[in-house]
C-alpha cells in the first residue's frame, strides 16, 4: 500500500475524532473524493479505519504502555497515525510491521512532524518488538469496551459472559439477509446468487434467512435490486417469529423504519390482513416507502405518526402491537464503533424513560386478547426486562407471555431482546 493510502486513512481518522463525523460518513466521503484509488486500496483504507476504530480503546492502552506521552497529551497527527499502525502490527499480517513503522515516519515527517518522527519510530518499533508478550489487565482493555459499560454489565452478567459478548463484537459476523419467499424460493435464490458470483448459505433454524460471505458491493446484485432479499439480522428475525401473526391479523408497527420487522410479519401474513408502520420524521416514513415498493407486497402502509401521541383511530383496533423501540444499540455494538465511543450511561436512563413513555401510550392500540411485543437491539436490563417488569405492574390487563434477552456469541445473532405480552380478553 502507498503512503497515499496512509494518508487518506490519517485524514478520515481525523475526521472521525478530531472533527466528530461518524465513521461509514467520513469513509464515504473520502472514498467519493478518491475515486481513482484501486478496488485493493479502498479496501484497504476500509479495513485500517474500521479496525483502528473499532478496536481503539484497546490499541491506546498498548500505545500508553509503551509510551512516555500519554495518547491523550499527543498531538492528534501523531496521535491517529500511531494509533493505525499499532492497528497493523497487531492485526493485519499484509504488511510488514517493519514496513508499517517506515511509512509511519515518512506519513509524520510529511505532515510537518519532522521533530517527532524518531519518537513515532521508537514507540511502533518497542511495540512490533513486544507485541507476543502484550497482556490486557481487564475486560475492557481486552476487548476494546469502554470501562463504565464493563462494570455496568457487571451488575447483570458475569465476567465469562462479558467476554463472550466482547469477543462476538470483535469478530466479522457474516452479513445475514430475509428472502422475500413471495418472490423467490431460498433454493431458487441460493442458485441464482451462484450465478451472480455471491457465495450464500442457509441457516439452520432460521428457514427464510440466509447468510452472504465474499460480498463487496450489494447494489451489484440483481436479485438485491429486485427485492428478492433484504439485509436484516438473525436476532431481528426472531421478532415476526415470536409475534406470530395469523391470516387477517391487523398489525401496527409503531417505530418501524426502515421497515425490516413490519415487512416480515406483511410476508408471513401471506396477502392477508394489514401492516400499518409508523415512524416519527417523513424522511424515515419514505425509507419504509422505498422498501415497501421493493418488496412488492401489498398489505403493508407506512405514515408518519409520533408514537408518544395517541393515535385515537387506533384504540383496540390492533391484534398484534411492535414496540420495537428506540434503544441504546449495545447489542450491535461490534457493527457500531462510533457507538462504543460516544453511549454514556446518562443516555441508558434516558432511553429507558422513554421506552416505558412509548408503550404507555401504544398499548391501547391493543385490541382485548391482542398482542404487545416489545423489543430493543440492546442488552440492557434497566431498558429490556425492568422495562417489562414496570409496564407489566402498571398495566394489570397484560400478561406476560415470553421473555429472552440474546445475546451475542451466545445465541446466533446480535444482541436482542423480546418481550411478548398479551392483553386480557375483558377486564
Ligand atoms: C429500532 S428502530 C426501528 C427498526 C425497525 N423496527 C426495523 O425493523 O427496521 C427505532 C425507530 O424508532 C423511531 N422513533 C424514535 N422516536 C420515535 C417516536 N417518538 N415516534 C415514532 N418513531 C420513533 C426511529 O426513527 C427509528 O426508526
Amino acid at each position: 500500500m502507498t503512503n497515499n493510502d496512509r494518508e487518506i486513512i490519517l485524514e478520515t481518522l481525523l475526521m472521525v475524532t478530531k472533527e466528530g463525523a461518524f465513521s461509514h460518513q467520513a469513509l464515504k466521503n473520502v472514498l467519493d473524493k478518491y475515486q481513482y484509488l484501486e478496488k485493493k486500496e479502498r479496501a484497504f483504507i476500509t479495513k485500517v479505519v474500521s479496525g483502528t476504530l473499532e478496536f481503539m480503546l484497546q490499541l491506546d492502552y498498548i500505545i500508553d504502555s509503551y509510551s512516555k506521552v500519554k495518547v491523550k497529551k499527543m498531538k492528534p497527527v501523531i496521535r491517529e497515525i500511531l494509533r493505525s499502525s499499532v492497528f497493523q502490527i497487531m492485526y493485519l499480517d499484509r504488511v510488514p510491521d517493519a514496513a508499517i513503522c517506515n511509512e509511519a515516519v515518512k506519513l509524520a515527517k510529511k505532515k510537518g512532524f519532522k521533530s517527532l518522527s524518531g519518537f513515532v519510530n521508537g514507540v511502533l518499533r518497542t511495540i512490533s518488538r513486544e507485541k507476543e508478550k502484550i497482556s490486557f489487565p481487564d475486560l475492557a482493555t481486552r476487548y476494546a469496551l469502554p470501562q463504565w459499560l464493563v462494570t455496568y454489565w457487571q451488575q447483570d452478567y458475569d465476567s465469562e459472559v462479558i467476554a463472550t459478548m466482547g469477543a462476538a463484537f470483535l469478530s466479522r459476523a457474516p452479513l445475514t439477509v430475509r428472502v422475500n419467499e413471495g418472490k423467490i424460493a431460498v433454493d431458487a435464490l441460493l442458485t441464482k446468487l451462484a450465478k451472480e458470483g455471491i457465495t450464500a448459505r442457509k441457516v439452520p433454524d432460521f428457514p427464510a434467512a440466509i447468510e452472504l460471505t465474499e460480498i463487496d458491493y450489494l447494489e451489484k446484485s440483481e436479485s438485491f435490486r429486485a427485492g428478492e432479499f433484504y439485509v436484516q439480522d438473525l436476532s431481528s428475525m426472531r421478532v415476526g417469529v415470536v409475534a406470530a401473526p395469523k391470516e387477517g391479523d391487523y398489525v401496527i408497527d409503531v417505530c418501524g423504519a426502515p421497515g425490516g420487522k413490519a415487512l416480515h410479519v406483511s410476508e408471513l401474513l401471506k396477502g392477508s390482513g394489514q401492516v400499518s408502520v409508523r415512524d416519527l420524521t417523513e424522511y424515515k416514513v419514505g425509507l419504509i416507502k422505498e422498501n415497501i415498493a421493493k418488496s412488492g407486497l401489498t398489505n403493508i402502509q407506512a405514515r408518519v405518526q409520533d408514537a408518544l401521541v395517541l393515535d385515537e383511530q387506533a384504540v383496540a383496533q390492533a391484534d398484534i402491537v411492535i414496540a420495537d423501540l428506540p434503544c441504546s444499540g449495545l447489542g450491535v455494538l461490534g457493527r457500531k464503533p462510533d457507538l462504543k465511543r460516544r453511549i454514556t450511561e446518562a443516555d441508558l436512563s434516558e432511553l429507558a424513560t422513554l421506552q416505558q413513555e412509548i408503550l404507555a401510550v401504544v398499548k391501547a392500540y391493543v385490541k382485548p386478547g391482542g398482542k404487545l411485543l416489545y423489543s430493543t437491539c440492546t442488552i440492557n436490563k434497566r431498558e429490556n426486562e425492568d422495562n417489562t417488569g414496570k409496564f407489566l405492574a402498571a398495566n394489570p390487563d397484560f400478561s406476560l407471555v415470553s421473555e429472552k434477552q440474546y445475546l451475542p456469541g451466545i445465541d446466533p445473532g446480535d444482541g436482542f431482546y423480546i418481550a411478548l405480552m398479551q392483553r386480557k380478553t375483558h377486564g
